[in-house]
C-alpha cells in the first residue's frame, strides 16, 4: 500500500510546493478540508492517518502541532518532518541536510523526527561545514555571511505585498543581527564564532545567493582558492543536487537563475595573489531552500 502524508500547511508557499512535487511520488496524500484546516481535531485525525505528517507552518504553529502528534498513542503516531525553523538545532530531531556527511541519508531514513534545514542556512552550510571539517576554516574564525533571497521566501504576506504594490526593489533586514539561521549555522557548520548575517530581498519571486567573503592570507597556511574549490570538490562528488562550479571572475551571478529547481551550485572565486575569496551558493529558496529539500527527506523516511 502506498504511504499516506498529510501536510499540514499545505495551501501555504512551502506546502503548495510540496504537494506539487508529490504528484511523482508513489504515495497518498490525505488533504485537509480548507475550512477546517486549523481545527485540532480535524488536523489529529488525519495526523492518525498519515504515515508521515510534513509541518509547514510558522515556528510556534509547528511546536505546537509537533506536540499533538506526539499526544498520539501506539502505532498510530507518524513520523514527523518539520519545514519550520523550530527544531533544526534540537538534539530530538535529525537534521534533514543528507548531503551534510556520509552517515546522514541513513539518520534521515531511520528518524522518527526530520527538521528540514532553513533556505539561507543551506547555502551557508553548504559551503562552510566541509571546509571547517577539513581544518581549512578554523571553527572560530569570525565570518560574514551575505544573502539576497526572492520575496517568496518571507511566505504568503510578502508575497503579496510584492505583487500588490511592486515592494522595495532591495532592502537590508535581520539588522539587529539576530535572524532564526544564525544558530542553525553555527552547530550545523562546525563554528564555534557566532557569524554576521546580513540578508536582503531583492523584488524577484524565487531565487537566492549566499555569500562569504573569506581572507585566505588569515587562515592557517594561507589556503589558495584552489584548494578551497578541491575540497567542496570532493565532498559533493556524485551529488544529484548539489555541484561545484568553477567560480570566473567575470561572472555576473543573478539570483533568480536556479528558481523552479531543485539543484544548489557552489562556487569560490578568489584571487590568490591577493589571498582573498568569495564563496557563493546559489539555490531557489522554495527549491533545495525548502520544497525540494522536504521532498529528498521524504524519499529517504519512506524509502521511494
Ligand atoms: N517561503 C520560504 O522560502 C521558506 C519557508 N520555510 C518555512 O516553512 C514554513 C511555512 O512557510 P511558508 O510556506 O513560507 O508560509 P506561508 O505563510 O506561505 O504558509 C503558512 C501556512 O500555514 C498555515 N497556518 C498558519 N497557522 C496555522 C495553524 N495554526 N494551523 C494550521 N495551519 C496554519 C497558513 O494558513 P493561513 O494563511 O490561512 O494563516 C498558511 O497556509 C515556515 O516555518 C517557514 O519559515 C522554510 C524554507 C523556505
Ligand atoms: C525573505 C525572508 O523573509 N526569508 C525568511 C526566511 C525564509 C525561510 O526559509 O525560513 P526558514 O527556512 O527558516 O523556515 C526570513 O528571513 O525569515
Amino acid at each position: 500500500m502506498a504511504p499516506t502524508i498529510f501536510i499540514d500547511g499545505e495551501a501555504g508557499t512551502t506546502g503548495l510546493g510540496i504537494r506539487e512535487r508529490l504528484r511523482d511520488l508513489p504515495v497518498t496524500v490525505l488533504s485537509i478540508d480548507p475550512d477546517r484546516r486549523k481545527d485540532r481535531e480535524a488536523r489529529l485525525a488525519l495526523m492518525r492517518a498519515a504515515d508521515l505528517v510534513v509541518l509547514c507552518l510558522p515556528d510556534a504553529a509547528s511546536v505546537e502541532a509537533s506536540a499533538m502528534a506526539a499526544s498520539i498513542e501506539g502505532a498510530e503516531q507518524p513520523r514527523l518532518l518539520d519545514a519550520s525553523s523550530a527544531h533544526r538545532v534540537s538534539p530530538d530531531w535529525v537534521y534533514g541536510f543528507p548531503e551534510l556527511a556520509a552517515a546522514q541519508p541513513a539518520l534521515i531514513a531511520e528518524a522518527a523526527r526530520v527538521s528540514n534545514p532553513g533556505c539561507y542556512a543551506t547555502g551557508a552550510i553548504a559551503l562552510l561545514a566541509p571546509l571547517v571539517a577539513s581544518g581549512i576554516i578554523p571553527p572560530a574564525t569570525p565570518l560574514t555571511i551575505n544573502a539576497i533571497s526572492g520575496y517568496s521566501g518571507g511566505g504568503k504576506s510578502m508575497i503579496a505585498d510584492h505583487e500588490a504594490d511592486g515592494g522595495p526593489a532591495f532592502h537590508l533586514y535581520a539588522l539587529g543581527l539576530e535572524h532564526k539561521h544564525i544558530p542553525e549555522i553555527v552547530a550545523r557548520s562546525g563554528l564555534t564564532t557566532r557569524p554576521i548575517f546580513v540578508p536582503s530581498v531583492g523584488h524577484f519571486a524565487q531565487g537566492m545567493i549566499v555569500s562569504i567573503p573569506l581572507h585566505l592570507a588569515a587562515l592557517p597556511g594561507r589556503p589558495t582558492p584552489q584548494l578551497l574549490h578541491e575540497t567542496l570538490a570532493a565532498h559533493y562528488a556524485g551529488s544529484a543536487h548539489v555541484s561545484v562550479l568553477p567560480g570566473r571572475p567575470e561572472e555576473r551571478l543573478t539570483g533568480e537563475e536556479l528558481a523552479g529547481s531543485d539543484r544548489l551550485e557552489l562556487r569560490v572565486h578568489g584571487n590568490a595573489r591577493l589571498g582573498q575569496a568569495v564563496l557563493t551558493a546559489r539555490l531557489d529558496n522554495l527549491g533545495k531552500g525548502a520544497s525540494g529539500a522536504a521532498i529528498q527527506n521524504i524519499r529517504l523516511m519512506l524509502s521511494l
